[in-house]
C-alpha cells in the first residue's frame, strides 16, 4: 500500500502524519512541488516484460508529462533480488548509492510499473517519507534533497523520464540525514 509518513528532520522517532489517501499524498506532496500520480496501464503487461513493451503500455501517459516537462528520454530499470541476475554486492553497492541525501539537476521523475521503493523527501524542516508502490508516478523537482532506500531485498521495475539524454546524475549534499531515519529492513 502506497504511504506517506511525515517527520520533523530532527525527530526520525516520531510521525507527525501517516497517511494512503492517495488524494491527501498528491496534495501534501504538492506543497514540496512533488507531482503524484496513479496511472493504470494501457494494455495487460505480463511479469519481466521486455522494456519496449513497459513502455509502450504507458505511453501516452509518458508522452503527456515529455509534452508538459520536455522530458527528452525515457528509460526502464529493473531491479529483482530474487533473480539472481544481479549480485548481493551490486545490490548492495546500488542500494548505497541511492541511500546517501543528494539532488539532482533535474527532475527526478519514476513510475513503478511493478514493486515498491521508499522514497524519502528532505524539505522545509522535514522529512517526507513516501512509500511508492505499483502504477505510482512520483516527480521530485530539481534541486529537492531527497535519498531512496531500495530495502535489503529490493524488487521494483520503474520507468524513469529524463530531461538530459545522458541518464542519472546525482550531487551528494554530503548531509548524513538519512542515517538517523530507520533504513527498510
Ligand atoms: C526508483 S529508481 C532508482 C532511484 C533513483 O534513481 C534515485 O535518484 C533516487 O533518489
Ligand atoms: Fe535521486
Ligand atoms: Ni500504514
Amino acid at each position: 500500500m502506497t504511504t506517506l509518513t511525515i517527520y520533523l528532520e530532527q525527530h526520525p522517532q516520531t510521525p507527525l502524519l501517516h497517511t494512503s489517501d492517495p488524494e491527501v499524498i498528491a496534495t501534501l506532496a504538492e506543497r514540496l512541488g512533488v507531482r503524484f500520480e496513479r496511472w493504470e496501464a494501457t494494455q495487460p503487461l505480463p511479469p519481466g516484460a521486455p522494456p519496449e513493451a513497459v513502455l509502450q503500455a504507458y505511453a501516452p501517459q509518458v508522452e503527456r508529462l515529455q509534452r508538459e516537462r520536455g522530458y527528452r528520454s525515457a528509460d526502464v530499470i529493473s531491479v529483482d533480488a530474487a533473480s539472481g541476475t544481479q549480485m548481493p554486492g551490486q545490490l548492495q553497492a546500488l542500494r548505497d548509492k541511492f541511500l546517501c541525501e543528494h539532488t539532482h539537476e533535474e527532475d527526478e521523475v519514476r513510475f513503478f510499473v511493478a514493486g515498491s521503493g521508499l522514497f524519502l523527501l528532505h524539505a522545509q524542516g522535514r522529512v517526507h517519507a513516501l512509500q511508492c508502490e505499483q502504477n505510482d508516478l512520483l516527480s521530485v523537482p530539481a534541486g529537492l534533497r531527497h535519498w531512496f532506500d531500495m530495502g535489503p531485498q529490493p524488487a521494483f521495475t520503474c520507468i524513469r523520464l529524463f530531461t538530459d539524454p545522458a541518464g542519472w546524475a546525482a550531487r551528494y549534499t554530503g548531509d548524513p540525514i538519512a542515517r538517523r531515519f530507520p533504513a527498510l529492513a
